[in-house]
C-alpha cells in the first residue's frame, strides 16, 4: 500500500500514466505512439553506440611497419617521423646519440688507417690479412711507404698512426658498451641463414631456434642500447694519464680523448695523398653509413652536442624488432598515437618480420637503389639490389598483407647520383640493364619499373603502387614526403575503421 502510494506521488509516473478517462480507441492510439517512440529511441541509442565504437576505432594508434634490408634506411626513416611529428620527444632524445656518433667518427678514423695500411702494403694484403684483422704497427707505414713516398711523408703517417692509436682501444670499448647493435653483422649463423626459397612462414618457424637476436625486443628501441653507454664509459681508462681523463664522473672522458685527437684526425683526412689512396679503394668511405670525418672539426670537441642531421646520419644497427610509440604533435593526425615497428634488416633477422604482418595500417618498404654495385655484408655473393627485389617480392606476395597498404621508398638517391657521376656503370652490375643510359633519371626509372612489375605480378590481388624517391638524410625533402605518406596512411586507416 505504502509503495503504491509513493508511485502515485511520483511526478514521472504520474506524467507517464494514461489519462483516467481514456477510451479504448484512445488507448490503442496511445500505445501505438509509445511503441513508435520506443523504436525511435532504441534506434538513436544504437546509432550513438555505433558512433562511439567508430570513434574508438579511429582513435586506435596508427600502426606502421618498416621493412627493408640492412642499411636501407628504416631507422633513419623512423627518426625523420619523430623529427617531423614528435619534436619534443626528438629533442629530449637527441643528446643520447652523442656516443654513437662519436663511435661512428672513431671508427671512420680507424678504417682510414686500415685502408691506408692495406693499400700501401701490398705484400700484407696479399698475405691474406683481412681488413678486420689489420692493426697497423708503429713502424708499419714507414716500412711500406718508404718504397713509394718520400721519407718525410712516411714519417708523417707513422706519427699520425701513433698519435691516433688510442682510438683503437676507444672503438673496442665503445662497441663493448653499446653492445651488438654497434657492429655490423658480417656473417650469418646456420640457424639464422636466410634462404629465399623458403617462405616467411618457414622462416618464422626458425625463429625460436635462433636466439642470438630475437631475445632483444626492446620497447624503448635504440634507447636501451644508448642508455647502456654512459656509466661504463665514465670509468674507462684510455691511457688516461696522458690525457688527464681518469675517473671523470661526467662521462666526458670519451669526448676529451676524441677532442685531443682532432688535429690529427683532420690532418689525416685532409692529406692529399691519403685522399688519393682512398679514392682508389673499391668503395668510398664517404658513402658508408655513419660517416662523420668531414665534420671532425665540429664533433671532436669536448662539448659536442649532436645536431638533428647528425642523429639522422648516425649508424646503429637495429636488433630484433623495436616498437616506437609517439603521439603526433602536428600534422593531420595531431594528438593521435602512432606505433612504428623498426626491424633489423640483416638476413638472420628477417624471420621475425612475419609475426608483425597482421594488423598493420601500412608498410613502408625501403630499397636503397644506390647499392646496385654492392653485396650484402652478411653474404658477399648476393647483390644488394637483387636482395631488395627478392624481399619486395616476398612482401608483395604475402597473403597476410594482401589488403595492407605498401609504400615503397627507393632510397639513397643522393648516393646513386654520386656513383653515376663517378662513372660507375649500372650495366656492369645489373646485367639486364643492357645499354640503357647511365644517368640518374633513366636508372631510377628502370629500377622503379622493376619494383612495379614485381608488385603487379606477385600481389595476391591488385594493389596500387605507391612509390617515393628519397634521400632520407635530407630532412627537409623527407618531411615533404612524409606528409604525403601520412595523409595516405590516415585515409586508409579511417576507411578500415569504418569498415570494421
Ligand atoms: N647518404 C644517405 N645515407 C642514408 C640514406 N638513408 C639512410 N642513410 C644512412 O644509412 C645508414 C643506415 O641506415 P639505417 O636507417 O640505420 O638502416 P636500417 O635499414 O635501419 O638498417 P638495420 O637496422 O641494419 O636493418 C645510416 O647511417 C643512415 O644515416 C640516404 O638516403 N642517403
Ligand atoms: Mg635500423
Amino acid at each position: 500500500m505504502a509503495r503504491a502510494h509513493v508511485a502515485e506521488q511520483d511526478p514521472l509516473t504520474l506524467a507517464a500514466a494514461p489519462p483516467k478517462d481514456e477510451t479504448p480507441a484512445q488507448r490503442i492510439i496511445r500505445e501505438k505512439a509509445e511503441l513508435e517512440a520506443r523504436r525511435i529511441s532504441d534506434e538513436i541509442d544504437e546509432q550513438i553506440k555505433r558512433e562511439k565504437q567508430a570513434t574508438k576505432r579511429r582513435k586506435r594508434p596508427v600502426k606502421v611497419l618498416l621493412l627493408g634490408q640492412s642499411e636501407s634506411g628504416k631507422s633513419a626513416t623512423l627518426k625523420n617521423f619523430q623529427l617531423t611529428y614528435a619534436r619534443r620527444k626528438w629533442t629530449a632524445e637527441r643528446t643520447s646519440w652523442r656516443t654513437v656518433i662519436q663511435l661512428n667518427l672513431v671508427r671512420n678514423v680507424n678504417t682510414v688507417l686500415d685502408i691506408l695500411a692495406r693499400e700501401v702494403a701490398d705484400p700484407i694484403s696479399r698475405n691474406g690479412i683481412d681488413d678486420d684483422d689489420l692493426e697497423p704497427t708503429e713502424s708499419h707505414f714507414s716500412r711500406t711507404l718508404s718504397n713509394n713516398f718520400p721519407v718525410q711523408l712516411a714519417e708523417k703517417y707513422d706519427r699520425l698512426n701513433l698519435r691516433l692509436s688510442p682510438l683503437r682501444k676507444l672503438q673496442r670499448d665503445l662497441e663493448a658498451c653499446l653492445g651488438a647493435a654497434s657492429s655490423e653483422e658480417t656473417s650469418v649463423g646456420a640457424n639464422g641463414a636466410y634462404d629465399p626459397t623458403l617462405g616467411l612462414t618457414a622462416l618464422a618457424e626458425r625463429r625460436a631456434r635462433n636466439t642470438q637476436e630475437f631475445c632483444i625486443n626492446s620497447r624503448n628501441g635504440w634507447k636501451s642500447a644508448l642508455n647502456r653507454v654512459l656509466p661504463p664509459v665514465n670509468t674507462m681508462d684510455y691511457g688516461s694519464k696522458a690525457y688527464g681523463l681518469a675517473n671523470n664522473p661526467t662521462g666526458d672522458s670519451t669526448a676529451e680523448l676524441i677532442a685531443s685527437c682532432r688535429g690529427d684526425m683532420i690532418a689525416l683526412w685532409s692529406d692529399p695523398i691519403v685522399q688519393d689512396i682512398l679514392s682508389k679503394a673499391p668503395s668510398r668511405i664517404q658513402e658508408s653509413p655513419g660517416f662523420f670525418l668531414n665534420d671532425a672539426n665540429r664533433i671532436a670537441t669536448s662539448d659536442y652536442q649532436p645536431t638533428d642531421g647528425d642523429v639522422i646520419r648516425a649508424r646503429l644497427r637495429t636488433l630484433g624488432v623495436q616498437e616506437h610509440r609517439f603521439v603526433f604533435e602536428q600534422g593531420r593526425t595531431a594528438g593521435r598515437e602512432w606505433v612504428m615497428y623498426d626491424v633489423g634488416g640483416t638476413r638472420s633477422s628477417r624471420a621475425t618480420w612475419f609475426s608483425y604482418f597482421d594488423d598493420m595500417d601500412a608498410i613502408i618498404f625501403l630499397a636503397p637503389i644506390s647499392c646496385f654495385d654492392e653485396t650484402l655484408r652478411e653474404d658477399k655473393k648476393v647483390n644488394r639490389l637483387e636482395d631488395s627485389y627478392l624481399l619486395w617480392r616476398t612482401v608483395c606476395s604475402s597473403q597476410l598483407l594482401a589488403k595492407t597498404q605498401i609504400i615503397l621508398f627507393l632510397n639513397k638517391c643522393d648516393l646513386l647520383q654520386e656513383k653515376l657521376k663517378r662513372g660507375i656503370l649500372v650495366k656492369n652490375h645489373i646485367r639486364s640493364y643492357g645499354n640503357g643510359s647511365n644517368d640518374a633519371v633513366s636508372v631510377t626509372k628502370y629500377f622503379q619499373q622493376h619494383f612495379k612489375d614485381i608488385s603487379k605480378q606477385h600481389s595476391p590481388q591488385p594493389r596500387p603502387f605507391f612509390v617515393h624517391l628519397t634521400s632520407i638524410i635530407d630532412t627537409k625533402a623527407t618531411a615533404a614526403t612524409l606528409s604525403v605518406v601520412e595523409e595516405g596512411i590516415v585515409r586508409d586507416n579511417l576507411t578500415r575503421a569504418d569498415l570494421l
